[in-house]
């Protein structure tokens, strides 16, 4: 087996994970769930987005969350950015690094930004010129890589096109998103072959949202095609405003306990995550999502 020795975990938790709550939580909540995140030993964190409070009313405060937070030296504290506006409310709040987000699929790139494929990337031109400015980081997204909650089937070759256009755009990293979890590792690693051709694999990301129960076998698929940075999210957190029934992303704690399984080490605390990811279930009145979580609480 030919598997990546290092993987870099992207906790999402408290952007992805929270933004799709309807009931009110708040800056403090928030900002301690970041706190315990980066004492536990995530070295990246997604913290909220600079998007317009209508359309994600949830992460209006993401100003004062970033103002609120402790940054720990060697941790990455990022926020979603879907235009200038966005990016530039991002640079006051302090943020060093941003992430931008396209979709494969037309309908879901309307339903998420009111905008075409086509659009969304002239957007980000701004944008990635005024980062580089700033000396600020971009990550860039792909959305519904493996089917999409309106179109249905996405050709990886459209994941594709829209992946290499990131990357030639100057995003360092592009993130692959199975925003309605229905991908199998089939899928998967064919997806990565297609994406592989273009982009180095080691510049790809694996953003997998557990809704089907695939994500971990997503997870070890891409691991076999070489890709070595996961998106994850503490307690499995979330869902998507635009992709109905889609639940979190795969729980950070299980993804933990594959690597560990496979002798990749990273430097997080598994009981410290935990303990931060049932906190938060407390606050938000939920099931924690992460069955390792579960277990452990239960003693097993
Ligand atoms: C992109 C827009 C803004 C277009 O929305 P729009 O309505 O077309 O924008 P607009 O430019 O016409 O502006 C309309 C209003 O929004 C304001 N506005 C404009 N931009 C901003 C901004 N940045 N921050 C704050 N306000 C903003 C603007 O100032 C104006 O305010 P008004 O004059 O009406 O008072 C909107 O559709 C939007 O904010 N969408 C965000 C959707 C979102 O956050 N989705 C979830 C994240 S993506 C995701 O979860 C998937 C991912 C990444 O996890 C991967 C995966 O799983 O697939």
């Amino acid at each position: 087996m030919n598997l990546p020795k290092q993987v870099r975990l992207v906790e999402v938790g408290p952007r992805d994970g929270l933004q799709n709550e309807k009931q009110p939580i708040s800056v403090a909540d928030k900002v301690r769930l970041v706190d315990d995140l980066s004492a536990a030993g995530l070295a990246y964190i997604e913290v909220g987005s600079f998007v317009s409070p209508k359309w994600v009313p949830q992460m209006a405060g993401s100003r004062e969350v970033f103002a609120g937070i402790q940054q720990r030296p060697g941790v990455t504290y990022a926020a979603l950015t879907p235009n200038l506006k966005g990016f530039e409310a991002a640079l006051e709040a302090g943020v060093k690094e941003v992430a931008v987000f396209a979709a494969a699929s037309e309908a879901f790139s309307q339903k998420n930004i009111n905008c075409s494929i086509g659009e969304s990337l002239q957007r980000f031109l701004p944008l990635l010129d005024a980062a580089r400015q700033h000396g600020v980081r971009v990550r860039g997204y792909v959305s519904c890589v493996l089917g999409c909650p309106y179109d249905g089937f996405v050709a990886p070759e459209q994941v594709a096109r829209v992946a290499r256009d990131l990357f030639a755009m100057g995003c360092y990293e592009v993130s692959l998103g199975d925003t309605i979890g229905t991908g199998t590792a089939g899928d998967t690693r064919r997806l990565i072959e297609v994406v592989g051709r273009d982009i180095p694999r080691d510049k790809l990301a694996g953003h997998f949202h557990d809704t089907y129960g695939q994500a971990l076998a997503n997870i070890y698929a891409s691991l076999l095609e070489g890709v070595g940075v996961f998106d994850s999210s503490v307690a499995g957190l979330g869902g998507c405003p635009y992709a109905k029934g889609a639940t979190g992303n795969v729980a950070t704690e299980d993804v933990l306990y594959l690597l560990d399984g496979l002798g990749i080490a990273t430097d997080v605390d598994l009981d410290r995550l935990i303990a931060a990811g049932q906190r938060i279930c407390t606050v938000l009145g939920k099931e924690n999502g992460s069955r390792v979580a579960r277990a452990r609480l239960a003693g097993a």
